[in-house]
């Protein structure tokens, strides 16, 4: 990198266009993802934030057809449970959602966060050790608008049970699943989110987010 760059105007349009057209990815292609590109990603996502700079993300690739079944069933047996837990009209609405690419992303990234690193000794927080989740979060979105610069959709799925699926991939007990994302060339590219399109939760205005004290 040589000295400081220049971000113009046309660059901060393109970077509005990049934020407002990220969605959440749940139908993808076949076609495999450019081993290139996804370490492209992941290097600039280790770019991101981090509480006392200790960079707590954990990327686990899960490949293993057995283990992708594993995640599968147990993303199956949650999103079931989830929707028992709506009231009828609300329940049919969530089940004609689609929560997962699963079966068709080529990638499937675990991310955990190391909850027992030592990297950056503790530096801010003592007092909120969330700030290590909050940090691998940051590295999540890092890699989800870098990808979507390239073409490549991501979408996370939370409807899991995160114990089993520690096991399942085998890591450290220490590590905490954050996201599990599904990754891939997208099927279609849409501007506004599929929960809006289909009327499960519209967007908040962003005015009405923020408070003056
Ligand atoms: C922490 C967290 C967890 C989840 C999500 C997101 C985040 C930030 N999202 C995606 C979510 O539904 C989506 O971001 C919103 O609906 C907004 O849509 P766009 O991301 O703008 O397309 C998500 N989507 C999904 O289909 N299944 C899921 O389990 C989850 N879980």
């Amino acid at each position: 990198m040589t000295g400081s760059p220049v971000f113009d105007e046309a660059f901060r349009e393109h970077l509005a266009d990049l934020i407002a057209w990220r969605r959440d990815v749940r139908r993808f292609r076949g076609d495999p993802v450019p081993e290139e590109t996804l370490k492209d990603c992941l290097a600039l996502a280790c770019l991101s934030p981090s509480v006392g700079n200790s960079q707590p993300w954990r990327f686990v690739r899960v490949a293993d057809a057995a283990r992708r079944a594993a995640v599968v069933a147990n993303f199956s047996r949650c999103n079931e449970e989830a929707a028992e837990r709506y009231p009828d009209e609300r329940a049919a609405a969530y089940r004609r959602l689609k929560l997962e690419g699963l079966r068709e992303a080529p990638v499937h990234l675990a991310v955990f966060c190391d909850e027992e690193t030592q990297v950056g000794h503790g530096l801010g927080r003592a007092t909120m050790p969330e700030m290590l989740r909050y940090s691998v979060v940051l590295a999540i979105h890092t890699f989800w608008l870098a990808a979507r610069a390239r073409g490549i959709g991501v979408g996370w799925v939370s409807i899991l049970d995160p114990a089993p699926l520690s096991a399942i991939l085998a890591v450290p007990a220490a590590w905490r699943l954050v996201a599990y994302l599904c990754v891939g060339h997208p099927q279609e590219e849409h501007a506004d989110p599929e929960l809006v399109r289909h009327d499960w939760q519209q967007r908040l205005a962003p005015e009405s987010l923020l408070i003056e004290r």
